[in-house]
């Protein structure tokens, strides 16, 4: 088994080998598995029901990063984003009042003209056109952004009417107290470089919520999945003409695309996975894995299905290979019979591996030239509108537009990309006209 891992996932010229890879997976799965039942949660206020959407959620993500592993021998995770799912549910079906068969078949669409973009190396051109500076602001970007999101999770940052954001008040705040001490314990391990030390940081939460309530006892071990039937191939193309049909195609696109590009960009970089000319040189079967997934999704019953940003706490504990995919993506199989027990560990638990991954991912910034402004300054917009945005794409968005304006302006425009230039219009006349 090890020697055909080692054929397959070409582990040592990695650097890396099976018990990292392995332990690595679980690490990114423990991060994101919080996705299984949120996700069936929001799209299940369009009146689809829960469980078909467990499973499609659980199937959707298994074989996207299947794909990933297989096709790219890239340690990036896969499943139905957040933010797409959110406005799948609220946005299209509950606002625009568009059956949700009617948003499957918009996915559908989303994932073939992805398919199509991928074969003809558009979007890979788009991730090898970003430049060095930028890239860096989008990993950062994305560190902030994940560290946000662990913050909300943890029950430590909560909203505020007066400035949007603000810190609950701790006193009694057992999660959030939790979460503390699970970041503390987990960075303490990391700086000790105990393998595995996220996951076990994981653990020790769940086991310390037990005899403080946090962490609820399962309900049992196994469960049997159920059908999927109610959600399996029921796109509907009626709407195929009308523009508000081709308005949520074109965002769903939009957002897709960029996040994966954002994600894919950002998490590579961090990992050292940029040859020497800052290209990702398995950019088009990564972004097929991406593409086929969000088609399947559709098929499957689920919304776009994307990079996770989460792939960066497996990448943190070393993963480097299509092993790590591998391994998330048989927990994700497994989820589907399995869920009593993953159901089990709270948020706060997971919340600090975000809060400290998203941390790790900001020391990019140690390589960033600071002494030209033309270069620095678009990574620091990336960087702060991801967060403030909630949004990568956004981050990506702006980012390359303050760059190229940035150049022009200095009459250095000859150092710009075409693509950037292509990018940076399209950009402006989706905000100037949607
Ligand atoms: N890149 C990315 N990561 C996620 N993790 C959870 N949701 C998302 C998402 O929508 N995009």
């Amino acid at each position: 088994m090890n020697a055909w891992f080692e054929k397959q996932f070409k582990l040592s010229e990695h650097g890396t080998n099976v018990r990292t890879e392995i332990l690595a997976g679980i690490t990114t799965f423990m991060t994101m598995a919080y996705i299984i039942f949120v996700n069936p949660g929001i799209l299940s206020a369009t009146g689809m029901p829960f469980g078909a959407l467990l499973v499609a959620t659980c199937l959707g993500a298994s074989l996207a990063t299947f794909l990933m592993a297989f096709l790219a021998n890239y340690p990036f995770a896969l499943a139905p984003g957040m933010g797409l799912n959110a406005f799948f549910a609220f946005t299209v079906v509950l606002g625009m009042k568009i059956p949700w068969q009617v948003a499957l078949a918009a996915i559908f669409i989303e994932g073939i003209i992805f398919i199509l973009l991928t074969c003809t190396k558009v979007r890979e051109e788009v991730v090898n056109s970003i430049p060095k500076t930028l890239k860096i602001g989008v990993s950062a970007g994305i560190g902030i952004f994940i560290t946000f999101i662990g913050l909300q999770s943890a029950g430590l940052i909560v909203a505020n009417q007066a400035v949007l954001v603000g810190l609950s008040p701790l006193r009694g705040n057992v999660g959030g107290l939790l979460a503390l001490a699970g970041l503390l314990l987990m960075v303490t391990l990391e700086t000790r470089k105990v393998t595995g030390g996220i996951l076990l940081g994981i653990i020790a939460v769940t086991i310390a919520g037990i005899p403080l309530g946090i962490t609820k006892m399962p309900e049992g071990i196994v469960s049997m999945p159920p059908s999927l039937s109610p959600i399996f191939m029921k796109m509907d193309f009626s709407m195929i003409a009308s523009p508000s049909f081709w308005v949520v195609v074109f965002t769903f696109f939009f957002v897709d695309f960029f996040d994966t590009v954002g994600t894919l960009v950002g998490v590579s970089n961090r990992a050292g996975m940029l040859d020497e000319n800052g290209r990702l040189p398995k950019a088009s079967q990564a972004l097929m894995a991406d593409a086929v997934g969000t088609t399947a999704g559709a098929v499957l019953g689920t919304s776009t299905v994307t990079t996770f940003v989460e792939s960066a706490s497996g990448v943190e504990q070393g993963g480097r290979t299509g092993l790590t995919a591998l391994t998330v993506a048989v927990l994700f199989l497994l989820a589907t019979l399995f869920s009593p027990l993953i159901a089990v560990v709270p948020a706060c638990a997971t919340a600090p591996a975000l809060i400290m991954v998203g941390g790790y991912m900001m020391m990019g910034f140690k390589d960033m030239d600071f002494s030209d402004w033309t270069e620095f300054f678009p990574a620091i917009i990336a960087f702060f509108m991801m967060p403030f945005a909630y949004s990568i794409a956004a981050g990506i968005e702006f980012g390359i537009v303050s760059y190229v304006a940035l150049k022009l302006l200095m009459g250095r425009g000859k150092e710009v990309n075409w693509m950037l230039y292509v990018l940076a219009v399209l950009f402006i006349l989706n905000r100037a006209l949607l």
